[in-house]
C-alpha cells in the first residue's frame, strides 16, 4: 500500500522563473526507508515541502499536479492535518526549537491538537524516551548537544503520532557522534516503530546499507530510482552530478575498471576474497 502518491507534480517559486521541481512522479510505500540524494539546489528541499502541504499552502508559487498523503490530497487538507500524518524535520534543529524546557517543548507540539491529558502524557513519554531525552526532560534545548537538540526536534514531530517522518539532511549540521545518534534513531523508527522514512541524506555509506529504496534527484526531476546496491553500480554517472560514492562501492569500482569484478558494489567480504585471489 501506498503511504504516499506524488503525481506530475512541478514547483516553481513565485519569486523564482525557473521550475524547483519537474513532473516528479513517487510512491512510497508504507513502512519503506526512502533515501534521497542529489546534488545541492537539486529540488530535495522543495520536495520534502510537498509532503506535508507547506507547499501550496505556505509557500508561495506555481504548483501543478498533485500530492497524496495516506489517501488525502494535500490541496485540500491544511498542514495542520497533514502534519499528524507526515513530521517533516529540517537540517537545523535550532530553527524548530523554542526556549522552553525539553518536556516543555514535546508538549507545546501537542497542545493545538486537543489530545486529551492522560494520552497526552502517554506520548510524550513514549517520545521522550525512544529519542533518549527523558532524563533530561527539565533541561533547556539550548543547553544540549546538536545531536540532542535535533533528537528533540524529531521528538516533538513524533508525539503527533505521523505514519511518514521526513527528514531534510537533518545530520548535515551536526559533529560525528551527533550524527550517528541521529541515523541510529531514524533506523530503530523505522525498524522496531514501523514509520515509514523519507531521509535526504549524504552520507550514502549509510544510505547504501539501510535503506530500502534510492531516489536521485537533479534539475528538480528524479533521475534514477531503485534499490540502493542497482543506484550505486552507476558510478560514473552519480560522480558526475556530483553524488558521493558509498567507501565499497569506491573500491568496488576500482576493482571493477581493472576488470577484476562485473560489478561496483560488492559486499566487504567480496572485496576481501577479490583482493586476496589477485595476492596468490
Ligand atoms: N525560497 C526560495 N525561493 C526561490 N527559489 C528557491 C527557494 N528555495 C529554493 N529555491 C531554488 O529551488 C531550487 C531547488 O532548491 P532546493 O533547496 O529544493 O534544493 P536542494 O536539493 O535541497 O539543495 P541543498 O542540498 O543545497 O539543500 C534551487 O535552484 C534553489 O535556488
Amino acid at each position: 500500500m501506498n503511504i504516499i502518491e506524488v503525481e506530475n507534480v512541478s514547483f516553481k517559486y513565485g519569486n523564482s522563473k525557473a521550475y524547483s521541481l519537474r513532473d516528479v512522479n513517487l510512491n512510497v510505500k508504507k513502512g519503506e526507508f526512502l533515501g534521497i540524494i542529489g546534488p545541492s539546489g537539486s529540488g530535495k528541499s522543495t520536495f520534502c515541502l510537498t509532503l506535508n502541504g507547506l507547499i501550496p499552502h505556505s509557500i508561495n508559487g506555481e504548483f501543478e499536479g498533485n500530492v497524496f498523503v495516506d489517501g488525502l490530497n494535500t490541496r485540500e487538507h491544511s498542514v495542520a492535518e497533514l502534519s499528524t500524518r507526515v513530521g517533516l524535520v529540517f537540517q537545523n534543529p535550532d530553527s524548530q526549537l523554542f526556549n522552553m524546557t525539553v518536556l516543555e517543548e514535546v508538549a507545546f507540539a501537542l497542545e493545538n491538537l486537543g489530545v486529551e491529558r492522560e494520552e497526552m502524557w502517554r506520548r510524550i513519554r513514549w517520545a521522550l524516551k525512544l529519542v533518549k531525552l527523558w532524563d533530561k526532560r527539565e533541561e533547556f534545548p539550548p543547553n544540549l548537544s546538536g545531536g540532542e537538540k535535533q533528537r528533540l526536534a524529531i521528538a516533538s514531530v513524533l508525539v503527533m503520532k505521523p505514519k511518514v517522518l521526513v527528514l531534510d539532511e537533518p545530520t548535515s549540521q551536526l559533529d560525528p557522534l551527533g550524527r550517528e545518534e541521529v541515523l541510529s534513531l531514524v533506523r530503530l523508527l523505522n525498524k522496531e516503530e514501523k514509520i515509514t522514512i523519507i531521509l535526504v541524506e549524504h552520507n550514502t555509506d549509510f544510505l547504501l546499507e539501510h535503506a530500502d529504496r534510492i531516489v536521485v534527484f537533479d534539475g528538480g526531476r528524479v533521475v534514477m530510482e531503485g534499490k540502493p546496491e542497482e543506484v550505486f553500480e552507476n558510478v560514473e554517472f552519480l560522480e558526475r552530478i556530483g553524488i558521493r560514492i558509498p567507501t565499497r562501492v569506491k573500491i568496488g569500482y576500482e576493482l571493477k575498471k581493472r576488470g577484476i569484478t562485473r560489478r561496483a558494489v560488492l559486499s566487504y567480504e567480496e572485496i576481501i576474497a577479490e583482493i586476496a585471489k589477485q595476492l596468490r
